[in-house]
């Protein structure tokens, strides 16, 4: 499905549409909480026209026939009216509370659900920490949206119609005209509404981008100092954060342009309602008590109508907000299991790539009918220039992308005709920036293997030469890693990831060797590693050390997306106009050098691989 293309703001079809969906999705789960909410809101409503009601037999009974008899009952039931109303009010909105924050973690759990569902070229294509700040911004929206339409429609809306009938009652004529405001009302709250929905939606995405920036200069707060980027990043920060308060400031403006409206329109309607009431009280001799009923009433009116007025304002902008989130949520995962798919048995390990094509825009191929067989047990070096493709390699056989021509197969069975479940299960991946989560070093070993024993994690740190230094932690496996963890070495992080894959129990392992050099010690340390986690598994290596391809069962090496060479080493170096034969003599001459000079091992032992056949190309 294509995905929907961002527009600047919904019809009205399409927020009824919305609004239709929240209750749908949402209303009916939560039936007795909001009905008893109604109840306490109609109690709300019920009490205050009632409050407007009991006017005129104060001003008849009391002041003008003045019947004292019925003072105690008067009073009593304007105490209880009071009471009552007291408690409907602390009941609903403890109610809707409650349901509202419900709302909100269940739209939390099936936002993050269905992102983990959602394909890489989503990830690729999306900023992590403005997705955050819009779905933070934006999940409340779905709630206020609930709320606040009970709210409008069960307290308001009712006490509006209940104080209206007690106008109507009182004094049929002074309500036509106090309801004359009604039309020009109408007519203002929605004009301010269609401004409205865009500048939402504008506020919405800006403060996403500017929170998504903010949070982006912190994980690279290193490069930034590194660089001295400060000023020039503050200008850019700057830029959005004033883009940001002049779009609050123009909802501001605009929503509370309805403040002047309502107030006027109700000034001119009390002023007309007296003008009238105290001109007919001069020729007449009618007892008082029903205008005062009448004024106290349309006193009263004034709040559910200026409430109702707001919320008209307010519903659009949480309507905004739910239209963004279900735009994540109506995201099609382009990556489904065919219908049917059955779980991938691994019995040898084979990896076969027969032909595989390759584009992630659909137009400039990346792969071109790449063949190859990675066998079973054996390690298979992948060798070619930057951006010669290995990576994208790796993110096929995961499935992160479907192909565009060709297969891939592990043992004979189409790894598109599988479930992704079994096929990544089959998998253990090392890449070459070891990522570490919030948590101890201990779940991060297992994230390998959710059901791994504490004895298999310890094992498997022990053969990834780990156990060392983690025992050396203050709290050694329970110790805190991650952003606000204790801070680990590049080759410590490689190492847990390492026992991460061993934990894994993976027959096919990805090995992505790291290219930045690490010292000789930690260097000799993650190799001794690797070479435990790579026995008797299929392994595909993109290899960066000029060892690591020199004692590869198998290698293949890409050009440009396309498959130029394979073979061992041996049959390689023989072919004296072959890329890799010329890759490896300047590669071997140059470590060579190096040495001549005093260079480090790490180097001699053939950093630089890619430089070299760049080099060779030039
Ligand atoms: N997510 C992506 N979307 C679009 N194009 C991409 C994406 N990832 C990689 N490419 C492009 O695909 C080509 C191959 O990239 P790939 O990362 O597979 O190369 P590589 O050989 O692994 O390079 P390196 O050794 O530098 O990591 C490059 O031209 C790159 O620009």
């Amino acid at each position: 499905m294509e995905r929907k293309e961002r527009r600047t703001g919904p019809d009205r079809g399409e927020v009824i549409a919305v609004l239709r969906r929240v209750v749908a999705e949402n209303g009916s789960d939560f039936l007795p909480q909001y009905g008893l909410a109604t109840l306490c809101m109609l109690a709300i409503a019920a009490t205050t026209a009632f409050s407007a009601w009991i006017m005129r037999d104060v001003v008849d009974q009391i002041f003008v026939e003045e019947r004292w008899d019925a003072l105690g009952w008067i009073c009593a039931s304007i105490i209880a009216a009071f009471v009552i109303r007291g408690f409907a009010t602390y009941g609903q909105a403890v109610l809707l509370a409650l349901v509202g924050n419900n709302i909100v973690a269940r739209y939390q759990t099936r936002i993050f659900d269905h992102l983990m569902r959602l394909d890489m070229a989503y990830f690729t294509a999306t900023r992590s920490g403005q997705l955050a700040a819009q779905i933070a911004q934006n999940v409340t929206g779905i709630r206020d949206l609930l709320n606040m339409t009970l709210a409008a429609v069960a307290r308001d809306a009712v006490s509006l119609v209940g104080l209206v009938v007690v106008m109507v009652w009182m004094d049929p004529l002074l309500s036509l005209i106090a309801l004359v405001i009604g039309p020009p009302l109408v007519y203002a709250v929605n004009y301010l509404m269609r401004r409205l929905r865009t500048v939402t939606r504008e506020a919405v995405e800006v403060n996403a981008r500017l929170l998504g920036a903010m949070q982006e200069s912190v994980q690279g707060i290193a490069i930034i100092k590194a660089f001295t980027m400060e000023e020039v990043l503050a200008q850019k920060i700057a830029g959005l954060i004033a883009y940001a308060e002049n779009r609050s400031n123009k909802i501001a403006r605009v929503s509370e342009r309805l403040g002047p409206v309502t107030e006027s329109l109700a000034g001119f309607a009390i002023a007309a309602v007296i003008a009238y009431a105290g001109w007919r009280a001069a020729v007449s001799a009618e007892p008082p008590g029903s205008v005062f009923a009448f004024i106290t009433a349309l006193l009263l009116a004034y709040d559910p109508v200026r409430k109702l007025a707001r919320v008209q304002v307010n519903v659009e902008r949480a309507l905004v907000n739910a239209r963004m989130i279900y735009e994540i949520l109506d995201l099609e995962p382009r990556q489904e299991d065919v219908p049917g798919a059955k779980e991938l048995v691994v019995s040898r390990g084979d990896v076969v790539f027969d032909r595989v094509r390759f584009a992630y825009d659909g137009h400039r191929p990346v792969l071109r009918d790449v063949s190859f067989e990675a066998r079973a047990g054996k390690t298979t070096a992948i060798v070619g220039p930057s951006g010669a493709g290995k990576s994208t390699l790796f993110a096929l056989i995961q499935r992160f992308y479907d192909l565009d021509g060709g297969r891939i197969t592990i043992d004979g069975q189409d790894i598109a005709l599988v479930t992704k479940r079994s096929l990544r299960g089959a998998i253990a991946y090392v890449s070459q920036h070891p990522y570490l989560f919030e948590g101890t070093i201990r779940d991060n070993i297992r994230y390998g293997r959710p059901d791994a024993t504490d004895a298999e994690i310890e094992e498997a740190a022990r053969l990834a030469n780990a156990e060392e230094f983690i025992l050396q932690q203050p709290q050694g496996y329970e110790t805190l890693v991650g952003e606000n963890g204790v801070s680990l070495s590049g080759g410590q992080r490689q190492r847990l990831s390492i026992a991460r894959a061993i934990v894994r129990r993976a027959p096919i392992l990805l090995l992505d060797e790291a290219t930045s050099a690490l010292d000789n010690e930690s260097e000799a340390k993650v190799q001794e590693a690797l070479e435990r986690v790579m026995k008797n598994r299929t392994t595909l290596v993109i290899a960066h050390r000029l060892s690591t391809v020199v004692n590869a069962d198998h290698i293949v090496v890409l050009e440009d997306g396309m498959l130029v060479e394979e073979g061992t080493h041996r049959t390689l170096v023989k072919k004296p106009h072959g890329v890799y034969a010329r890759f490896y003599r300047m590669q071997s001459q140059k470590a060579e050098d190096l040495l001549e000079y005093g260079a480090g091992q790490s180097l001699a032992d053939g950093q630089g691989l890619e430089e070299n056949i760049e080099e060779k190309r030039g």
